[in-house]
């Protein structure tokens, strides 16, 4: 890869994804206040991916989306995008980025169409800027193509909201983009017009194999697709893969697997619900045998009580008086009597 502005060589690398972000940071500064919205995050998505990433509020999600867009740049780390080092852009290199190689769906329905051209003149506008001919095609292929082809002589205010959002669809794919970056698209809908607007990306996925991202708060998500990246604190945390599987009865099953996101230095974030469930905190027991890692409380965390609680001296295996002591280092077999409530890390 390239360190420098503009186009390099895409995904040529085994392991390197459509977008590849390695140690991506974003701090903003306000009023002298520092905010690190994203905290070294790296994320590969792979060529005809369909991967969501979800997050609480003020996880860095709409930052993140902001610098895969070219709308925003990060302030330290590594962004490439379909060949595009999206670091250090001009301004010339981010039109074409934006014209060219992402395709973009915002919240706000109001703000992916012009209110004063119908859908197709929307679907028109994007071809003529990108110097196509003979479109009248095109346009009812893309309005067909996201089940929109009824709305094809409406104005965006005749329109519902998932409907809009249908269009908008329509519209980022018009100059076909490699990547096709979505924020919260269904934040402004109800739970129906939700699976409409996620369906119809899932079948424009599996139709043009464009890599496609949603960014979203809403769990439910991960219902309709395949790969579920969790951010927490401006960074990648765990992820969630779910693989169809056609059972000895010739039905097909969907079964989800979960995982823990594992940086390149070792460090990895457990889940909020694992470290609330078995009262970890301070120091963790690590028990290791040639298949698997393991995590158990350690000396200060719950065993049987509330999450914390202060250890007794038989869980701390500290006599009176030794508390300055390394009580982890002493007490190795409370753990293996103790039920087995820990929190499988690794197969
Ligand atoms: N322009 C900005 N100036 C200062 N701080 C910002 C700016 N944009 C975002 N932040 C801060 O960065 C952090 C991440 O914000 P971001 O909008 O990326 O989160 P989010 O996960 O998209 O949240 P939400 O779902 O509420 O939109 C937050 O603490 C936010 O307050």
């Amino acid at each position: 890869m390239s360190t420098g502005a503009g186009r390099v060589a895409a995904a040529a690398e085994p392991g390197v994804g459509v977008v590849h972000c390695v140690d991506l940071v974003r701090v903003y500064v306000t009023e002298g206040v520092e905010v690190q919205a994203l905290q070294g995050l790296s994320l590969e998505v792979y060529d005809g991916e369909l991967t969501a990433i979800v997050g609480a509020s003020g996880s860095g999600k709409s930052t993140l989306l902001s610098v895969l867009s070219g709308v925003d740049q990060p302030t330290a780390g590594v962004a490439v995008v379909a060949g595009h080092n999206l670091v250090g852009m001009t301004r010339s290199q981010r039109v074409e980025y934006q014209r060219g190689a992402v395709g973009f769906v915002t919240q706000q329905t109001a703000r992916n169409l012009l209110p004063y051209l119908t859908a197709e003149e929307n679907i028109a506008i994007v071809l003529a800027v990108a110097g196509r001919k003979k479109h009248r095609r095109r346009i009812a292929e893309l309005l067909e193509l996201t089940g929109a082809a009824d709305q094809a002589g409406k104005l965006p205010g005749e329109m519902s909201g998932g409907q809009q959002q249908r269009v908008a669809i329509a519209v980022a794919l018009a100059n076909e983009p490699h990547v096709l970056l979505a924020d919260e698209p269904t934040g402004e809908l109800d739970e129906a017009a939700t699976v409409h607007v996620l369906e119809t990306m899932r079948y424009v996925n599996e139709q043009t194999g464009t890599t496609t991202l949603i960014v979203t708060h809403d769990a439910s998500v991960s219902e309709h697709v395949r790969r579920t990246v969790q951010i927490r604190d401006g960074r990648i945390a765990a992820e969630t893969l779910r693989r169809t599987e056609i059972g000895a009865d010739g039905q097909p099953s969907v079964t989800a697997e979960n995982f823990a996101v594992l940086d390149r230095v070792g460090r990895m974030q457990l889940p909020p619900e694992s470290i609330r469930g078995l009262g970890l905190r301070d120091r963790v027991r690590l028990l290791q045998s040639p298949e698997q890692v393991s995590i158990r409380p350690g000396p200060h965390g719950r065993v049987g009580g509330g999450a914390g609680a202060m250890p007794s001296p038989r869980e701390t295996g500290a006599a009176p008086g030794r508390r300055g002591r390394h009580a982890a280092d002493d007490d190795p077999p409370a753990a293996a009597e103790q039920p087995d409530n820990s929190g499988e890390i690794f197969r």
